[in-house]
C-alpha cells in the first residue's frame, strides 16, 4: 500500500501472525479463555477508576444450533468507535500500553484477542463505551478484513466477545471443557464470573481465594493445598516480596524429592491471573521440596504470557522469597521444633542448601542436620558432643574403606562426598573454629595400623614374599600390619590414584590398542600399588604363617583378597571372581575329602 510518493506501508499477513501465534507464542488453543477473561477484567478495572459498579463477567454457552456459540461479556468501560478503528482493528495496539497503566491492567502488548482467531473464523465485538451512548458491532475476520456498524443490541454499557468455533476446536467450545478452562486460568480473579447456558446460571468464582486472605487459618491453607495438588502437606507459611508485589503460599511436601531443580509444579499468577506453573527464576534452585502458589501484580509476562521476563526485578523478588523461606525455617527453631525436625529429616539436602549459603541458618540448623558416618547417621550435635576431632572424608571410596576400620580406632569419619557437605564443613570450619575437623583417607589410617617389622621373623618374610608373589597378578601388594578388629583378616586399602592404576593395569593386558602406551599413565608404580594388609593377630593368619601346603595357602590367600575387595565395596574383575570360586570349590573339596576319609564307607 502506498502512503504518500515513495513511501509505503507495511501490510501485516493475518494468517502468518496467527499460525506464528498458534504454533510459536502460545502453548495451547485454550489461551483464547484467559485472553477474554483478560480483557475483561482490564475494561471493568478501566470502568472503576471513573464510575463505581461491581464488575462481572458472564460466560454464555448456546448450544441450540448445530455450531454452539460463546459469549463473554463484561460490564466494564467498552468502546467508542474511534477507539475499536484504534485499538480492536491493529494489531500490537492497545489502550494500556502508557506506563502507569502497567499497573492497573494485565494486558499490554494489543495482541491477545488474535488468539480467538486461532480457534475462531470471525470474532464478532457488541460494545457500548461508558462515554458515549451508542452501541456498536464490529466483526474481524481471519483474512485481515474487519466491519463496524451501529448495533442496538447493546443497551448495557461493556463489551460482548461472540465466538463460533472452527471444526476442529469444537471440542473447547463444551460445556465441561469452558469451565475447566476459565477456573484454570481465573479461578483467582477479584471478579465474579458467572456461565450461563440453557441449564441456568452457575457462579464459576466469586471470593477471594484462601491463598490470598491474610485472615486463613493453617487448616484451611493445608486443605487447599490438598485440593490443588492433591497432596497431604507436612506444613505451609506465607510468602511475600516487596518487589514485584508477591504474596503467596508455600507447601511443604511430605516425602523426599529428588534435587533436580524440578520448578514446574508450582502456581504462578499475575495480577490473579493465572499464568504459569514453573517458577523458574522466581524461586531459589533448591525450592524443589516446596510447592508454592503465588501472585505478582508487578513482575513483567513475556508476550506469551506463559513466564515471567527473568530481569532484574525478579532477581530482586527471588531475593525476597528466599527471606521467607529462612525467615519460616527460623521461626521453627523457636515455635515448631517437631516440625523442624521433620522437614530436617525428609528434606536435608535443601537445608544443607540453604545453610551453605547462609552462616545465620548454618549455625541455627546445624545441630539439627543428619550426615552420614562410619557409626551410621548421626545429627551434628552427636557428633560434637561425642568426638572431639570430626574426622571427614569427601571421597565416597574412601569413605567405604574407612568406614569398617576407622570406628575400631575410636574414629568417628563423616562422608562429605554428598552434595553441600563439603561446602558445609569448609564453612563451619569458618564459623566455628572451635570444633575441629580434619580430612582423612585410607592411607592415614593405614599408616595409624600397628607397624610390624617382618625382618625378626622369618615366618613373616616368607608369608608377605609368597603373598605379594600371588597377589601381583592382581596389582596389589601384601603388607602384615596390627589392627583392629581382630576377626577381620585383611583389609584392601587403595586411593583413587592407586585404583587408577589397578584399572590402567588392567586395561593395558587386555586387547586395548593403546595397551602398550597405557603404562606411562602409572605413577610411581610400587608406593600407589593398592595393598592388602593382613593382621598379624588374626586367627587365619597366625595359621597361614605356619602353612606348609602351598596350594592350600594360594587358595586362602585369593580368598581373603577377594573377600577384602567385598568388605571395602570395592568392584571385582571377572579374573578375581574366577579364582575365589575355583579356590572356594577347591577347599570345599578338601574339607569334603577329609571328612569322608575318616567315615567307614562300608557301614
Ligand atoms: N472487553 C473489552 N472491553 C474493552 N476494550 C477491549 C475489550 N477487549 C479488547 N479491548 C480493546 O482492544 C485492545 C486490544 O485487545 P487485545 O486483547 O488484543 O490486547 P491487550 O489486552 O491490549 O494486550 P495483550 O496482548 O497483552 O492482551 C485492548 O487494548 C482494548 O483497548
Amino acid at each position: 500500500m502506498q502512503a504518500e510518493d515513495n513511501k509505503y506501508l507495511f501490510q501485516v499477513n493475518l494468517k502468518g501472525m496467527i499460525e506464528l501465534l498458534s504454533e510459536h507464542i502460545y502453548s495451547a488453543p485454550n489461551v483464547f479463555i484467559r485472553e477474554l477473561l483478560q480483557n475483561g477484567i482490564d475494561a471493568v478495572t478501566a470502568r472503576k477508576n471513573l464510575d463505581e459498579i461491581e464488575g462481572e463477567i458472564n460466560i454464555f454457552l448456546k448450544e441450540e444450533q448445530e455450531i454452539p456459540q460463546l459469549i463473554f461479556e463484561d460490564n466494564g468501560i467498552g468502546l467508542s468507535e474511534e477507539e475499536v478503528h484504534q485499538f480492536l482493528s491493529v494489531i500490537g495496539q492497545s489502550s494500556k500500553k502508557r506506563e502507569i497503566d502497567e499497573k492497573d491492567f494485565i494486558g499490554k502488548f494489543g495482541i491477545g484477542m488474535l488468539s480467538c482467531l486461532v480457534v475462531s473464523n470471525e470474532i464478532i465485538v457488541e460494545t457500548r463505551s461508558l462515554l458515549k451512548n451508542k452501541g456498536i458491532c464490529w466483526k474481524g475476520k481471519a483474512d485481515g478484513t474487519y466491519t463496524v456498524e451501529p448495533t442496538e443490541n447493546m443497551q448495557m454499557i461493556g463489551t460482548r466477545v461472540i465466538l463460533t468455533p472452527k471444526k476442529e476446536w469444537k471440542t473447547l467450545f463444551k460445556e465441561d471443557e469452558i469451565k475447566k478452562n476459565v477456573l484454570y486460568y481465573g479461578d483467582a480473579l477479584p471478579i465474579q464470573i458467572n456461565f450461563i447456558s440453557n441449564k441456568g446460571k452457575e457462579i464459576l468464582v466469586d471470593k477471594d481465594p484462601v491463598w490470598l486472605n491474610n485472615d486463613s487459618t493453617k487448616e484451611e491453607l493445608l486443605k487447599f493445598g490438598k485440593k490443588t495438588f492433591t497432596t497431604n502437606f507436612l506444613d505451609s507459611f506465607k510468602l511475600c516480596s516487596k518487589t514485584g508485589d508477591i504474596q503467596g503460599i508455600a507447601y511443604i511436601i511430605p516425602h523426599k524429592v529428588q534435587f533436580s531443580g524440578n520448578t514446574k509444579q508450582n502456581k504462578i499468577y499475575l495480577k490473579r491471573m493465572f499464568l504459569c506453573e514453573d517458577a523458574k527464576g522466581l524461586l531459589p534452585e533448591w525450592s524443589t521440596f516446596v510447592r508454592c502458589i503465588i501472585n505478582t501484580n508487578s513482575l513483567r509476562p513475556t508476550a506469551s504470557r506463559e513466564a515471567l521476563m527473568n530481569d532484574g526485578q525478579m532477581v530482586k523478588a527471588r531475593k525476597e522469597l528466599t527471606l521467607c523461606f529462612k525467615d519460616y525455617l527460623k521461626y521453627l527453631t523457636v515455635a515448631d521444633t517437631q516440625t523442624l525436625s521433620q522437614i530436617i529429616k525428609i528434606h536435608h539436602l535443601y537445608i544443607k542448601a540453604l545453610a551453605v549459603e547462609d552462616n545465620d541458618l548454618l549455625k541455627m540448623f546445624i545441630d539439627y542436620i543428619p550426615f552420614e558416618t562410619n557409626k551410621g547417621m548421626m545429627n551434628f550435635l552427636s557428633l560434637r558432643t561425642y568426638n572431639e576431632i570430626i574426622y571427614y572424608t569427601p571421597s565416597l571410596d574412601d569413605f567405604r574403606q574407612i568406614r569398617r576400620i576407622a570406628g575400631s580406632q575410636g574414629k568417628t569419619v563423616v562422608n562429605t562426598a554428598y552434595s553441600f557437605e563439603t561446602d558445609l564443613i569448609e564453612k563451619m570450619k569458618i564459623v566455628m573454629p572451635q570444633i575441629h575437623f580434619r580430612k582423612i583417607t585410607p592411607q592415614d589410617i593405614l599408616e595409624n595400623f600397628g607397624e610390624v617389622i617382618t625382618t625378626y621373623k622369618p615366618e613373616y618374610q616368607n608369608f608377605e614374599k609368597k603373598a605379594n608373589t600371588l597377589l601381583k597378578l592382581f596389582y596389589c601388594k601384601a603388607q602384615i600390619k596390627e589392627f583392629d578388629p581382630v576377626d577381620t583378616p585383611a583389609i584392601y586399602v587403595a586411593n583413587d590414584e592407586a585404583m587408577n592404576n589397578k584399572n590402567i593395569q588392567n586395561l593395558s593386558k587386555s586387547a586395548n590398542p593403546f595397551a602398550s602406551t597405557l603404562h606411562t599413565f602409572i605413577k610411581k608404580e610400587e608406593d600407589n600399588m593398592p595393598t592388602l594388609c593382613f593382621n598379624k593377630d588374626n586367627e587365619i593368619v597366625q595359621k597361614l604363617f605356619h602353612i606348609k601346603d602351598s596350594f592350600i595357602f594360594e587358595a586362602i590367600i585369593h580368598i581373603m583378597y577377594v573377600q577384602a575387595l567385598m568388605l571395602g565395596g570395592y568392584p571385582i574383575n571377572k579374573k578375581e571372581m574366577e579364582v575365589f570360586n575355583n579356590s572356594l570349590y577347591q577347599l570345599m573339596v578338601l574339607g569334603m575329602t577329609d571328612f569322608m576319609g575318616d567315615l567307614d564307607l562300608n557301614s
